[in-house]
């Protein structure tokens, strides 16, 4: 019979338990030890969950305090010599130093550089890996967790990063693969202990085999995993690829010696039959048929026809599971309330999962069911690429620049902000009181402009140029639309992690999207309506919207994208009817979406440079569009970003010390329009110095001619607070005063 096991399931508990405590914890408000104990609950009761559903397995180690690879970092002795100070007598504040820059106890120190987790919405935490790198086991944490979780009587399959992938995500040295060699034992002697415990399987997760690798990186699995594989003495090791197919590297991985390999079935369906016919004798293949990154339930009828044959032949060597980890999911559909039942009963959450897979393990021990409907997948774009050839503004950006100055006045290095005000407590209850209806529309409203008024009235005082209302209305840039549009729906509790302890709650595209009437128009008028400089727009792009919702599968996405993109031009041109000239158009996830493999990143580019185009193709010459992107490495798209064409880009830069600009600047002919390099990291809890911030103006000043650049903080500013917001902006506005003045 196929065995069942999942490769992660989610980590913020049920009911965001993880985040409350660890925000309490670091508010000080609360012990460690009560943060701890809410750690020990949630990986209980995990367990509980697959073990109850009936998993064969249950996966440990994808617990994490912050981040999964912040983890690995911790237990290679991979932590920079900032972060040594205080580790001996408290090690999770140490760890918390490295995720954030502050911790309860210690000194802040800048946190280590944060990026996105392949094509996904999660950020990791990139390992800083010297020239004199040596690698030290410090895996006492994913002990304790395989004890404990053994102590609760589960059958546990460890999940740990492979070497490979480890290494490719770190930064700091030319070539990290030189670090193999001293980074291996450490596998090695996890491994031993590991066995020690009595572990069956360990599961080895290396996705770089879905990428394009260079050839020194193929070779080196094989050497690396020779010596590993030969290590592991008792133990079996099953190799896990997900969100990608594996093409070339398909042979490579299950020609290594490990006792299994898993695929993702929902991103490379095609690779099942050659990996099955590849599959050693006694290799386990883990087929990843419930999409961990969707919320549509699993079509198991087409499941079970598909994988039926191979169920017959390989008994328990087949194994059956998720696509990927289930963190990328919501944890439990049983605690969404508000949804109806007909759109609840189409839908699966992290739980509900573990009983499709379970379901489909005993369908696998049944006949074949004849009645299958083939869902429609529509793989292709080109109808969509199609209708967006025509999308350039009139004029182009050198033919506006004089129009533009013309208009708005504005002095040399403008300072602006990303559009994001802080989002209070008070802010935050009070959304939620009308949510629960226990405070009228008119007194939410009524709240929601004394902010705006608020922040319009701190912007004033601080003295920036380009003002922002703030988004006090939004609940998140992407939700909030979803909620406006038609075609979505929202959920209650569809909780996913985004990093440490933030969450996202995704919208769900549900149908066809349209703007039944205008959104952002009157909070943007009124706070134009309060000052006599000009306040930017605020939307959230086509691209991210898309991005960040959970998709049709019906459809393609860039059928969906054009949809979104049609809604938003409307809202474009009647902001700018409003009288609202500067536009900001946000597309963080345009960079996110683009496919792990080269071979298609021109199909989706086609599409979604053409869907933001076309959200601002018809505004005039005078109206400045702007966008902004953060937390993503940019060199690889720097044409497809220079093609949106947009008048002023805002990017992050801050948190990995300038080097994202290098994209920017290394262009024969620079970046051709205006760029906002974010000079200071707003996503940790440090308020910059003026010093600080002079210096890093400047050296960005030696490379983006003074005449186009912006000056502004790195992102928005909704997770701070206003004493943190107000004492950065002041000193990032005075710092731009001052290399003014010494330009001048
Ligand atoms: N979708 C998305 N992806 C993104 C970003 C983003 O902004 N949005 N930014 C980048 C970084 N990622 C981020 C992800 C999340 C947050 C973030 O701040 N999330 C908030 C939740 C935002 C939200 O929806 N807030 C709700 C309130 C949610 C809530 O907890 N309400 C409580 C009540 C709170 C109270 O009473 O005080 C409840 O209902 O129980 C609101 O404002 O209405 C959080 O985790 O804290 C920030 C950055 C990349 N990806
Ligand atoms: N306008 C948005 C904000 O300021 C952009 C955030 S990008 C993740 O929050
Ligand atoms: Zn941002």
């Amino acid at each position: 019979m196929a065995q069942t096991h999942i490769l992660g399931y989610p980590r913020i508990g049920a009911n965001r338990e993880l985040k409350k405590a660890q925000e309490a914890y670091w508010r000080g408000e609360t012990s460690q030890q009560q943060l701890l104990q809410e750690g020990e609950e949630i990986r209980r009761s995990n367990w509980q969950a697959q073990s109850d559903a009936g998993l064969d397995w249950v996966t440990v180690g994808d617990f994490a305090w912050y981040d999964q690879v912040l983890n690995h970092s911790l237990m290679f002795g991979v932590v920079g010599d900032r972060f040594s100070e205080g580790a001996a007598e408290n090690k999770l504040d140490q760890y918390f130093r490295l995720a954030r820059g502050r911790a309860p106890s210690g000194q802040p120190v800048a946190a280590s550089a944060m990026t996105k987790w392949f094509d996904t919405n999660y950020h990791y935490l990139v390992p800083e890996f010297t020239d004199q790198q040596a690698f030290s086991l410090d895996s006492e944490w994913l002990l304790d967790e395989v004890r404990e979780a053994q102590v609760q009587g589960q059958k546990v399959k460890p999940v740990v990063m492979g070497p490979l992938t480890y290494l490719w995500l770190g930064r700091g040295v030319d070539s990290a693969l030189a670090l193999l060699p001293s980074l291996l034992p450490c596998y090695t002697q996890l491994f031993s202990q590991l066995a020690d415990l009595g572990v069956e399987w360990v599961q080895l997760d290396e996705p770089i085999l879905g990428l394009d690798l260079p050839e020194e990186w193929r070779s080196a699995f094989i050497g690396a995993y020779k010596g590993i594989g030969a290590d592991s003495g008792s133990l079996n090791l099953l190799l896990a690829t997900y969100f990608s197919p594996l093409r070339e590297n398909l042979q490579l991985a299950f020609s290594l010696p490990v006792d299994g390999v898993h695929i993702d079935c929902i991103r490379a369906s095609e690779e099942l039959n050659t990996a099955r016919d590849l599959l050693g004798d006694k290799q386990v293949l883990s087929a990843g048929v419930v999409n961990g990154r969707n919320i549509w339930r699993a079509d198991l009828d087409k499941w079970q026809r598909v994988l039926k044959p191979m169920a017959e032949k390989l008994g328990d060597r087949l194994w059956i599971s998720a696509s990927c980890s289930l963190l990328h999911s919501p944890v439990d559909l049983d605690t969404e309330t508000s949804l109806p039942v007909e759109q609840k009963q189409k839908l699966a959450y992290a739980r509900q999962k573990l009983d499709e897979l379970v379901q489909l393990q005993s369908l696998l021990d049944q006949e074949v069911s004849t009645t299958v409907t083939e869902l429609k997948s529509g793989d292709k774009s080109g109808s969509v690429a199609q209708q967006l050839r025509d999308t350039w503004r009139e004029q182009g950006y050198l033919e506006r620049v004089p129009v533009q100055a013309e208009r708005w006045q504005l002095p040399l290095l403008p300072t602006t902000t990303i559009g994001s005000f802080p989002q209070t407590d008070l802010l935050r209850k009070v959304r939620r009181q009308y949510r629960n209806s226990e405070i009228s529309e008119k007194d939410y409203l009524e709240h929601l402009r004394a902010e705006i008024a608020e922040a319009i009235r701190r912007q004033e005082i601080l003295g920036l140029d380009v003002l922002v209302h703030g988004e006090a209305e939004r609940n998140d840039m992407v939700e909030y639309f979803g909620e406006q549009l038609d075609g979505f729906v929202h959920t209650g509790n569809g909780w996913v992690q985004s990093y440490g302890s933030r969450c996202v709650k995704p919208p769900i595209i549900f149908g066809d999207i349209s703007r039944p009437q205008a959104i952002t128009v009157e909070w943007s008028s009124y706070a134009q309506s309060l000052t006599k400089k000009p306040v930017k727009g605020m939307l959230t792009g086509p691209v991210t919207i898309l991005n960040w919702s959970f998709p049709r599968e019906d459809i393609h996405r860039s059928e969906s994208c054009l949809q979104i993109a049609r809604a938003l031009r409307e809202e474009v041109l009647d902001l700018e009817s409003a009288g609202i000239g500067i536009i900001q158009i946000d597309e963080p996830a345009l960079r996110e979406g683009v496919p792990l493999r080269e071979s298609e990143h021109a199909d989706y580019f086609s599409w979604a440079v053409g869907c933001f185009r076309y959200t601002c193709s018809e505004v005039k010459a005078e109206t400045q569009i702007h966008t902004h992107m953060c937390y993503s490495n940019f060199n690889a798209i720097m044409d497809a970003i220079v093609s949106l064409d947009a008048d002023v880009i805002t990017i992050e830069s801050a948190r990995s010390d300038l080097r994202l600009l290098s994209a920017f600047a290394d262009r024969s002919d620079g970046y051709p329009n205006e760029i906002g390099p974010g000079i200071y990291d707003i996503h940790s809890p440090n308020v910059p110095e003026r010093g600080e911030l002079v210096d890093r103006l400047k050296k960005i000043a030696e490379v983006v001619p003074v005449e186009r650049l912006w000056v502004n903080p790195d992102c928005g500013l909704k997770t701070r607070s206003w004493a943190e917001v107000g004492s950065s902006l002041l000193n990032m506005v005075e710092a731009a005063r001052t290399v003014r003045t010494e330009l001048a």
